[in-house]
C-alpha cells in the first residue's frame, strides 16, 4: 500500500454522522435538518457550510475534541497514512462554549493518543473562518501566535470563498508569519482564478487550499508552477459540492502536466463520502497517477508540511524505505 499524507482537512469536518448522532442523543440535539439515514444531508456548499457549523456545535468537552481527533488520525493511519495536518477552527469551538485553548490542547491530546497507538505523525493549522470576518479572523491568528501549542505549526482561511477579499486577511497573516507559521488559505474553489491571483498576492501563501481554478488562467498555472506553491488538491470535494461537474472535467493532470506541485486530501471526508485512500485512489483511476506518481505526491506532502526539519527528515526515509525493493 503507497504510504500517504494528508495536508487538508477539516478536524470538525472529519465527524462521521454516527459519532454526531452519538454526540446529539449526549446533549440532546435534533440532527434531522443535516443528517438523514446515517449520511450527511445537504445540497449545495451554503447548505454544506450550514451542516458542518451545526455539526461543529456538538463537540463541547475536551474529551469530545481529544475523540474526534484520535479517531480521525487512527482511521487515517489505517488507510497508509504517516502524516497528517487538520485544520482547527477556535471560533467552532468559542461558539460550542469551549475556550480555544482547551479545543485545541484536547485536539493536541488526541493527535498524541493516535501517535501512541499507530506512529501517525500530525500537526495542527489554526484557521479563521472567512464568513465571520476580518476581525475573527485575525483573533484566530493572533490566539494561534500566543496558544504556545507544540503541535500548532501552521495559519490558515476557511469558509465561504466568495465573501470578502484576501486584502482583509493580510493583517492576520502577517500575525501568524511572524509567529513563524507555515501559512494555507483557500483559493480557488468557489472563486476563480482572480482569488487564487488575489491570495498569493496578499497573504503569499506556501500552499493553497484547493487552487483548482487557477485553470482558469494559464499565466496563473505557470506563476504557482515557478513560485512552488503546492495546491492542496480535493478530488471528490470539488466534485461533489460542483466546483467541476465529473472528474474528466477537474484540471489536476493538467497542473501536474505543467509542473504544479500537487497533494490529494479529503477536506470533510465523512461529508463527500470519502477518505484519503479514495483520494489517492480515485487520482489512479481517473488521472491516470501510477504508484511512483502517487509516492511523489505524498513527497509533496512531506515536503510541503508544516513540521520541523527532524521529523520530515524520518518520514521522508519512512517514505523513501518504503520504495526500496524489499
Ligand atoms: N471545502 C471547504 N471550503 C471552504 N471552507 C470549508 N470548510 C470546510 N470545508 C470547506
Ligand atoms: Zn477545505
Amino acid at each position: 500500500m503507497v504510504l500517504k499524507a494528508e495536508l487538508h482537512c477539516h478536524i470538525e469536518g472529519a465527524a462521521s454522522p454516527r459519532l454526531i448522532e452519538e454526540q446529539a442523543r449526549k446533549y440532546g440535539a435534533d440532527v434531522s435538518g443535516f443528517i438523514r439515514d446515517g449520511a450527511y444531508f445537504w445540497h449545495d456548499f451554503t447548505t454544506f457550510l450550514s451542516a458542518y457549523d451545526r455539526a461543529a456545535s456538538l463537540f463541547r468537552t475536551p474529551e469530545d475534541y481529544a475523540l474526534l481527533a484520535e479517531t480521525y488520525l487512527k482511521e487515517l493511519a489505517a488507510q497508509g497514512a504517516i502524516y497528517a495536518e487538520f485544520f482547527t477552527s477556535p471560533d467552532h469551538a468559542e461558539r460550542a462554549g469551549l475556550s480555544a485553548q482547551a479545543y485545541t490542547d484536547s485536539l493536541g491530546e488526541g493527535i498524541m493518543r493516535a501517535r501512541a497507538a499507530t506512529g501517525i505523525e500530525a500537526r495542527m493549522i489554526v484557521t479563521g473562518v472567512r464568513h465571520f470576518g476580518p476581525e475573527a479572523v485575525e483573533k484566530a491568528a493572533s490566539f494561534a501566535a500566543r496558544c504556545g501549542h507544540p503541535l500548532v505549526t501552521g495559519f490558515g482561511v476557511a469558509g465561504d470563498e466568495r465573501v470578502g477579499h484576501p486584502r482583509d486577511f493580510s493583517r492576520a497573516f502577517a500575525i501568524a508569519r511572524e509567529a513563524g507559521f507555515g501559512i494555507t488559505i483557500h483559493a480557488g474553489e468557489f472563486a476563480g482564478a482572480e482569488s487564487v491571483e488575489a491570495a498569493l498576492d496578499h497573504t503569499r501563501p506556501s500552499r493553497i487550499g484547493h487552487g483548482v481554478r487557477a485553470i482558469e488562467n494559464p499565466e496563473l498555472v505557470r506563476r504557482i508552477a515557478d513560485e512552488g506553491i503546492v495546491l492542496e488538491v480535493c478530488p471528490v470535494s470539488n466534485i461533489v459540492l460542483g466546483v467541476f461537474p465529473d472528474y474528466a472535467h477537474h484540471p489536476l493532470p493538467q497542473l501536474v502536466a505543467a509542473g504544479c506541485r500537487i497533494t490529494l486530501n479529503s477536506d470533510d471526508p465523512p461529508h463527500f463520502h470519502t477518505n484519503l485512500a479514495r483520494e489517492y485512489a480515485v487520482a489512479a483511476e481517473h488521472f491516470g497517477l501510477n504508484e511512483t506518481a502517487l509516492r511523489s505526491v505524498t513527497r509533496t506532502a512531506l515536503e510541503a508540511a508544516f513540521v520541523d526539519e527532524e521529523t520530515r527528515g524520518r518520514l521522508l526515509s519512512r517514505l523513501d524505505a518504503q520504495e526500496q525493493p524489499a
